[in-house]
């Protein structure tokens, strides 16, 4: 012990209690600078451990109740949420999740048991990871909906009631300028993945604040579970690959503000340039200790989405799951769609498309679509302007055209002309049941995060759609946020339809021994791809060339006996395979376009020798399977 630690000598009554409980103290960790913690009262308690070693040991862990001292003293800033609780309002936080559990027991009929199901694998996910793991790898098709979307959307809304141990790291706007000294906090030399989000518009729930962490954990367990990005690895010390983060920049959502156990900052988001700094510092200290990472952007406003991706994307290996990869999968539908129709995938360019929602997604989804119809009609400045004709966006207030006073920037290149439009009997604002009763559109997309908005009268004028298989697309998450159900497709419009959907819906019978199925179109099925691919490669960038082959490969993955039976996404089963090969789609653009720098010990001149079969094999060899692996006793 030093000089220091003998003046603070331990009460001899604790000493003994410490000992009996945990083995002799001067054993543990004892390389780790010594720290003491305060209680009011009471003589400081000595102990040799810091960061997350502290926050996984039951017998010091204060969780939300650590003051700020004690988290800048013991390397806890950013581990936890923000606000920090009294002990008393730990424990009501605690009560009151637990009689909201209760009650919902009684009243609730699906919900309680997702949520009761969220809590059993994310406890088994506390106490041992490769098992969890393995559970989720096994069961995923039953799994994936309780970590991921549509039960992480009920998590994120109860995440100040249901958070127990920190999963995470928690940047807000009250550690500018701490950032840098912060990421040292994470236990980890190397980090693979991180997702981020600042909790802005999570799913279609809107702005949770603080509580969107849980979206950011859920993507990372899908990353763990499709792509096989490694959660940790044991060298000397155990390295945590895959990173949830959550900037709380505040929020804007009223309730929150009010509720006195919410965990995140009680204050109004910041905006403009203080907004910008923050994100800025976030990205620069990352990237400083973790110059090899890649971030994902995940539930950003719209406002905040594009401008952050165009920021970013030349500089650092980032990108926006919303807008491209959401993008990539509904592309792949979209050509889905016209070979279910029996016609070969050049003729996309002839599709109508009515998208409802011009936000994150959907621009993003436009964007993507519209270029590939310029692409197939000779990649020039007509075809690129031509294939804006197949198009019509309306949003909340209706159909977007050149007469409307204040266009978003990122919808202007869709708004339609006047001229054109009152040609079809259209007009500015028109609502979406007029747009596709005169369209008559081969495809019906919605990203509003309006559940419902494919009403009877909107599925009524599908009916009369010109398409010999009309598509539609409900992606908006969770479930009670689909634009329709396949139920009412189906049974309003017709069998012969095909059906997407953002969240998992059963398949339907329609009787007479046929299957109305339930695509789940949803950006699972390419971001762990492209996550997986730039990381194997080693591209500093995410260019659109990796994005435009992933949504190829899965555009490409369906049979045609598939796709003539209305399936034109694989079921989620089979997601470790499609990623699999959408990796090797990713990392076979980014050595064509002479972007990879290796990964490991494949170095830049190997990777770019190996042909097909060899990549595919790579990436196999550097997917993480949960196995258990063997632990020895090493004396230092
Ligand atoms: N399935 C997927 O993979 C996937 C991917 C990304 C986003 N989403 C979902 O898409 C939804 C939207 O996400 P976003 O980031 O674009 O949100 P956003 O808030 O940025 O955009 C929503 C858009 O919907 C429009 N809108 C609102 N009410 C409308 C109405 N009555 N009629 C037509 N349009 C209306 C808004 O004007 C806005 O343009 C969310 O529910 C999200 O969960 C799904
Ligand atoms: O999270 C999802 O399930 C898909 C998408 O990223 C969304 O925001 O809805
Ligand atoms: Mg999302």
């Amino acid at each position: 012990m030093g000089n220091f630690s003998r003046q603070m000598a331990l009460s001899s009554a604790l000493l003994k209690r410490l000992q009996s409980r945990r083995g002799a103290l001067n054993t543990v960790n004892s390389g780790a600078a010594r720290s003491f913690t305060t209680t009011e009262g009471h003589r400081p308690t000595i102990i040799h451990k810091r960061s997350l070693d502290i926050l996984h040991d039951p017998w010091f862990n204060k969780g939300t109740a650590f003051s700020m001292t004690e988290r800048d003293r013991l390397d806890l800033r950013g581990l936890l949420p923000p606000n920090v609780m009294s002990p008393e309002q730990q424990i009501e936080r605690f009560m009151a999740d637990l009689k909201r559990l209760e009650k919902s027991a009684r009243d609730g009929p699906s919900d309680p048991y997702s949520l009761a199901k969220w809590r059993i694998l994310n406890r088994l996910h506390d106490r041992n990871e490769t098992m969890y793991y393995k559970v989720l790898i096994d069961n995923i098709a039953e799994y994936a909906p309780i970590v991921y979307t549509p039960t992480v959307g009920l998590v994120c809304q109860k995440y100040s009631g249901l958070f127990r141990r920190p999963r995470g790291m928690y940047f807000s706007a009250q550690d500018r300028g701490e950032m840098m000294s912060m990421v040292y906090n994470w236990p980890a030399e190397q980090v693979d993945m991180i997702v981020v989000t600042d909790g802005s518009r999570i799913l279609g729930l809107g702005d949770l604040g603080v509580q969107g962490i849980g979206i950011a954990i859920g993507k990372l367990d899908l990353y763990v579970a499709a792509a096989g990005i490694n959660p940790q690895r044991c060298a000397f010390d155990l390295f945590v690959l895959v990173l949830p983060v959550m900037i709380d920049v505040g929020t804007n959502n009223e309730e929150l503000l009010k509720d006195p156990l919410y965990l995140g900052l009680q204050e109004h988001r910041l905006d403009g340039e203080e907004y910008l700094e923050v994100i800025d510092e976030f990205m620069e200290a990352v990237f400083t200790r973790w110059p090899h990472v890649i971030v994902q952007f995940e539930d950003f406003q719209s406002k905040w989405a594009f401008n952050l991706l165009q920021r970013y994307r030349k500089e650092y290996r980032m990108f926006n799951d919303d807008v491209q990869g959401t993008a990539g999968v509904a592309l792949a539908g979209l050509l889905g769609a016209v070979r279910a129709q029996g016609r070969p995938m050049i003729d996309f360019p002839k599709m109508k498309i009515v998208v409802a929602g011009a936000g994150s997604a959907g621009i993003g989804v436009l964007n993507a679509a519209r270029k590939t119809m310029s692409r197939m009609l000779g990649d020039t400045e007509i075809a690129f302007e031509s294939a804006r004709s197949q198009f019509w966006v309306v949003d909340a207030n209706g159909l977007i055209t050149e007469a409307r006073e204040k266009i978003d920037p990122d919808a202007r290149s869709f708004a339609r002309r006047v001229k054109e439009i009152e040609r079809q009997g259209l007009r500015e604002g028109a609502s979406l049941a007029e747009v596709v009763r005169q369209v008559k559109p081969d495809v019906l997309l919605g990203l509003s995060a309006v559940g419902g908005l494919f009403s009877k009268e909107v599925l009524e004028a599908l009916k009369e759609s010109t398409s010999t298989r009309p598509a539609i697309f409900a992606m908006s998450n969770p479930t009670k946020n689909a634009e329709c159900t396949p139920e009412e497709a189906f049974s309003i419009v017709g069998d012969h339809i095909i059906f997407g959907s953002g969240s998992p819906f059963s398949n339907i019978d329609l009787g007479n021994g046929n299957i109305g199925h339930c695509n789940q179109a949803n950006n699972m099925f390419l971001f762990p791809g492209i996550g997986l691919g730039t990381l194997l490669s080693g591209s500093k960038i995410i260019s659109d060339g990796m994005l435009q082959a992933a949504a190829e490969c899965l555009a490409e993955y369906m049979t045609e006996e598939e796709v003539h039976k209305g399936i034109i996404y694989p079921s989620i089963s089979r997601i470790r395979d499609i990623t699999k090969e959408v990796a090797a789609a990713v990392i076979t653009e980014a050595i064509e376009e002479d972007l990879v720098e290796g990964y490991r010990e494949m170095d830049a001149r190997e990777l770019q020798k190996l042909n097909q079969d060899e990549i595919r094999t790579y990436i196999q060899n550097n997917m993480w399977n949960p196995d258990y692996t063997k632990l020895v006793y090493k004396k230092d």
